[in-house]
């Protein structure tokens, strides 16, 4: 598949006792069923903070700071006969103001820990994030 390289931002909002929230993506939507960072991809003009932002707001309710989000790492995906190029970046916030809802039709959204998220079936590239999330979760439990 022959297109521009997509980048998709993502957040793990993690909470005081090292768990992370996680939504579940719409049955009918592509990667149905399966449980990722919440995010989405930038609109015209957006910087990736300035799009988590958004998406944050959008499909939870909550506000954050961009100033508070932290880069965690990245995960890609070369184009292919079914596949397009992707780049995912995850960043990582531990404050926002309110409380997380569901807002998309369709999504559910869960606060999980480390095993429970390492457990969740995960679209491709989410898989490598929360690996890398993994000791970040343990170091707030400590
Ligand atoms: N999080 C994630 N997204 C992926 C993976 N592989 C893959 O093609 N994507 C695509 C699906 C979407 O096109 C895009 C994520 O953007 P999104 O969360 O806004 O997706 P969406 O389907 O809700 O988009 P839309 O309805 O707003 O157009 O990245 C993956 O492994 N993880």
């Amino acid at each position: 598949m022959k297109s521009v390289l997509l980048p998709v931002v993502a957040l793990a909002m993690i909470d005081s006792v090292g768990r992370v929230l996680m939504q579940q993506r719409p049955q009918a939507k592509e990667h149905g069923g399966l449980w990722e960072f919440p995010g989405g991809k930038p609109e015209s003009g957006e910087g990736p903070r300035t799009a988590l932002v958004r998406e944050i707001a959008e499909e939870l309710g909550v506000v954050v700071d961009p100033s508070q989000m932290f880069e965690i790492t990245f995960a890609s995906q070369e184009s292919g006969p079914d596949q397009r190029a992707i780049v995912l970046l995850l960043y990582g916030c531990r404050n926002w103001e309110g409380e997380p809802q569901c807002l998309e039709p369709g999504a559910r959204i869960a606060w999980v820990d480390r095993a429970a998220m390492l457990a969740l079936p995960m679209p491709p590239l989410d898989v490598p994030l929360a690996r890398a999330l993994a000791p970040i979760l343990d170091s707030v439990m400590k």
